[in-house]
């Protein structure tokens, strides 16, 4: 479902003469349906880098980046949004904010994108905002005034409440107190039930033992480092 080949990324640093850093090179992975990967290694080494690598957000200088069958790397800005409509969703630590809108209609806006009926979407949004412990009271407000671990579990509805079938995680269950974590790693277990492809930034050690088949170690992919 995800299948990095011999990926290399580099960062030109325009304000600083166009210096050129290499970050990443032969960086290869596959993961499979229903398989959760954990991307370790020290800070700086490159998860972060790899997971926007995977998203689209960078773009590889050298290899192929297949995701469904699409190869990130070469496609074009109207595949990269239709792949991130439909096949793979990205839970980052933050949500971004959007004024005005409603707490129900952020987290089911992902299933209104690929055309699910508004009622069942709304439904589902309002079953996951519960799971999650978001007061019923606030589900009709903006989370823009929400505490930090309030807008945290609004964003975690938000990226499962479409069944994506491959899956970024940054750091999902970063201070949530234990049931919620708990409620998270759930429906992690229940994504990768269904057949999810994921790959996942865990520094929570008994999260990333409970939910990751294996762990690839992005050390081995820094440039100059023999493996
Ligand atoms: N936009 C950028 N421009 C220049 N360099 C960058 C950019 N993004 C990342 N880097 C560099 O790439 C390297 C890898 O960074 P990255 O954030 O991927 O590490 P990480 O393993 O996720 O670290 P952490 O665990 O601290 O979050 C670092 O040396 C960083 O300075």
């Amino acid at each position: 479902m995800i299948e990095l080949k011999d990926v290399s990324k580099s960062f030109t640093l325009h304000n600083q003469g166009s210096a050129v850093i290499p970050v990443m090179e032969g960086a290869s992975l596959t993961v499979a349906p229903g398989e959760c990967i954990a991307l370790t290694g020290a800070s700086g080494a490159g998860k972060s880098t790899l997971m926007r690598v995977i998203y689209g957000n960078y773009l590889a200088a050298s290899g192929q980046v297949l995701v469904g069958g699409l190869d990130v790397a070469q496609a074009e800005p109207r595949q990269i949004l239709a792949l991130r409509r439909e096949t793979l969703g990205y839970v980052s630590q933050f949500l971004r904010v959007v004024p005005r809108v409603p707490t129900l209609e952020v987290v089911a806006d992902p299933l209104l994108a690929i055309g699910c009926e508004r009622q069942v979407a709304l439904e589902k949004a309002a079953a996951l905002l519960a799971r999650l412990n978001i007061p019923e009271h606030l589900w009709g407000l903006s989370p823009t005034t929400f505490s930090g671990g309030e807008q945290q579990r609004v964003n975690i509805a938000r990226g499962f409440a479409h069944d994506y079938p491959a899956m970024l995680l940054d750091e999902p269950t970063a201070s949530l107190d234990v049931q919620n974590r708990e409620t998270v790693l759930s429906l992690i277990e229940e994504a990768k039930a269904r057949g999810a492809a994921i790959v996942g930034i865990f520094h929570d050690v008994g999260a990333r033992d409970r939910v990751c088949d294996r762990e690839v170690n992005v050390s081995d992919f820094t440039p100059g480092v023999l493996v």
